[in-house]
């Protein structure tokens, strides 16, 4: 991906974003007023206990939910503005997501699972093929890129999930416990790729519950209870050599 730095501004800003689901009683509050900013070019750990609501954050952030108050905006439009059709365009076009299981595609080969979210943007096929090759060799898959899913291993399958993910001019990437199935080797052979995204312009919001993984990123965010505990700025992030 070259200079595809977006517009001046923050790629994604949460204003006191809120999502309370169920009612009355069974009323949880998942998030509450969280504020939060990401720049293009780094790479921010969202951690803290089970059910603090990072999972909800990152749906919110990737447009797949609506919150229940507050406004998300992504490279300065405001999501609440937009019609499903143009969320969905930028899903396909600007937003890549990681899940800890990959969800990669089973009869596709490493190579076609990359260059789809292209082809289903209406990406010429063999244009499209090229791009997704380029994602691939980035992330050093090149070889195992005719191999289909239950032909990799898992650090394999995971970097083709990365590579899917900020495939084209992908800028925002959202990252579910992207090392949770993996040892502590590929997890951070994990962070490492999403840090070399983000040096070439992307922005990451990785969800993790390891510290030493989290220690990675250009900054960690605690949430607690739905709400924003605390956000720290690391010193410099860990070498990506
Ligand atoms: N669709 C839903 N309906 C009702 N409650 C939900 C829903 N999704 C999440 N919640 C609740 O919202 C809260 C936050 O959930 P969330 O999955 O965001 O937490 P989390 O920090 O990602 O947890 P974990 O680390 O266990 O994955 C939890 O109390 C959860 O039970």
């Amino acid at each position: 991906m070259p200079e595809a730095r977006p517009p001046a501004g923050h790629l994604l800003e949460l204003r006191r974003v809120s999502k309370r689901y169920g009612t009355a009683a069974a009323e949880v509050h998942a998030l509450r007023e969280v504020d939060l900013s990401l720049e293009a070019g780094t790479l921010v750990a969202v951690m803290g206990p089970s059910g603090s609501g990072k999972s909800t954050l990152l749906t919110i952030a990737g447009s797949l939910e609506a919150p229940s108050g507050g406004e998300v905006l992504v490279e300065g439009r405001a999501l609440s503005s937009m019609s499903r059709n143009a969320k969905a365009a930028l899903r396909r076009r600007t937003i890549g997501f990681v899940f800890q299981d990959y969800n990669l595609l089973p009869g596709l080969s490493a190579a076609e699972n990359v260059s789809l979210p292209l082809e289903l943007d209406g990406v010429p096929a063999r244009r499209a093929r090229a791009v997704g090759m380029e994602s691939l060799e980035r992330l050093g898959l090149a070889a195992r890129a005719a191999h289909f899913p239950d032909e990799l291993s898992g650090g394999e399958r995971q970097r083709v999930a990365i590579a899917r993910a900020v495939v084209g001019e992908r800028r925002l990437l959202l990252a579910d416990e992207p090392s949770g199935a993996l040892d502590s080797e590929n997890g951070q052979a994990v962070m490492r790729l999403l840090l070399d995204a983000c040096a070439r312009g992307v922005g990451a919001l990785v969800v993790t519950h390891d510290e030493h993984l989290a220690s990675f990123a250009h900054r960690v965010v605690r949430l607690k209870d739905g709400r924003v505990e605390s956000e720290s700025v690391l010193s410099h992030a860990k070498d990506a050599s």
